[in-house]
């Protein structure tokens, strides 16, 4: 019976998008069934580009504006990656205009997720670092995959940098003070038994399951009255989200002059030649 309730969806860097006459006007054709999938596709790892936070926040708006849509399952197209977080190299080298508008589409990014009106649903099915784990921190339910290679958890402090305050209360409204506390200064990684453990996520299952599991916990979301469950939802996040918003601005402020650090620019630096070193 779930099966019937899904249809596609692909989020990919605007380089990669068909033309604009075609892509999400085919949604309202398929999706009668209310769900759709977004599935993330920036290879080689998904990192959240200022590209692809733009083209989420708009994938995003348009499914809350057609009301044939309910729920949306997150998820990736890259094998073995859910996503790598944000992008690095939006955050090196670069002038402090992009550093504002690429900061901006994360804040905005978080906003549209924290406080959707459609049920959200997590399918890792990959290792979720930072950013990735926190987009899924921002859905109503997680089922992650169970290879102990899909680590998931804010492992900014590795990296020299710090997740910011509302980052942090994400953590810390799905996982509790001590848990988010420990996770955020250790900047720790849990492997699927341990994030179930803690609470990270709400579900591990065998790998070829994710999709079918994701889409019966949306089957039991959908049960509920949407109006009811949206408030509800809305009593539970808007203190949070209202935190950010009332100081967008200041956040961006904060972030720049963080970033801009020759200290943070090095740490980053450091971090992307660590990577890009570790084949070779
Ligand atoms: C009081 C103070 C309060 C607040 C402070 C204020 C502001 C806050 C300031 C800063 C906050 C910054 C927040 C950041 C959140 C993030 O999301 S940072 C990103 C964190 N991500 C990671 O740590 C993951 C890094 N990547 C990996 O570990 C691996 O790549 C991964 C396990 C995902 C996949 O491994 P594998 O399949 O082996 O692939 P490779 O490692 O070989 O990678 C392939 C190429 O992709 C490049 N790459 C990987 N990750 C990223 C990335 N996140 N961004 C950009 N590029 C990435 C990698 O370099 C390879 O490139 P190459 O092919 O070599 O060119």
């Amino acid at each position: 019976m779930a099966q019937d309730l899904v249809d596609g969806l692909l989020i990919k860097a605007r380089s990669h998008l068909p033309p604009p006459s075609e892509p999400l006007g085919k949604l309202s054709k398929r999706d009668r069934k209310g769900v759709a999938v977004i599935k993330l596709k920036n290879p080689p790892v998904n990192s959240l580009s200022l590209e692809v936070l733009t083209e989420f926040v708009i994938s995003l708006e348009k499914l809350e504006n057609d009301k044939t849509f309910r729920g949306v399952i997150v998820t990736s197209d890259c094998p073995g990656i859910f996503s790598a977080g944000l992008d690095l190299t939006e955050m090196c080298g670069k002038s402090q205009a992009h550093y504002a508008e690429f900061w901006r589409a994360v804040q905005e990014l978080w906003l549209r997720l924290y406080l959707s009106n459609l049920v959200l649903i997590a399918a890792i099915n990959g290792v979720s670092p930072a950013g990735g784990c926190l987009i899924s921190l921002t859905c109503d339910y997680r089922v992650l995959a169970d290879n102990p290679k899909y680590n998931i958890g804010l492992n900014e402090t590795l990296l020299g940098v710090v997740a910011p305050s509302w980052f942090k209360d994400t953590l810390v409204n799905t996982v509790g003070h001590r848990t988010a506390e420990r996770a955020l200064q250790l900047g720790l990684l849990f492997p699927p038994a341990e994030a179930l453990r803690v609470g990270m996520v709400d579900q591990v299952v065998p790998e070829d399951q994710v999709h079918s599991t994701a889409l019966s916990v949306m089957a039991q979301w959908l049960a509920v009255p949407d109006h009811a469950r949206q408030l509800t939802k809305s009593l539970m996040r808007k203190p949070t989200a209202d935190r950010l918003v009332k100081q967008r601005d200041a956040d961006i402020q904060y972030f720049l002059q963080f970033v801009s650090r020759d200290s943070i620019q090095k740490s980053l630096r450091m971090y992307l030649d660590k990577l890009r070193q570790k084949k070779g």
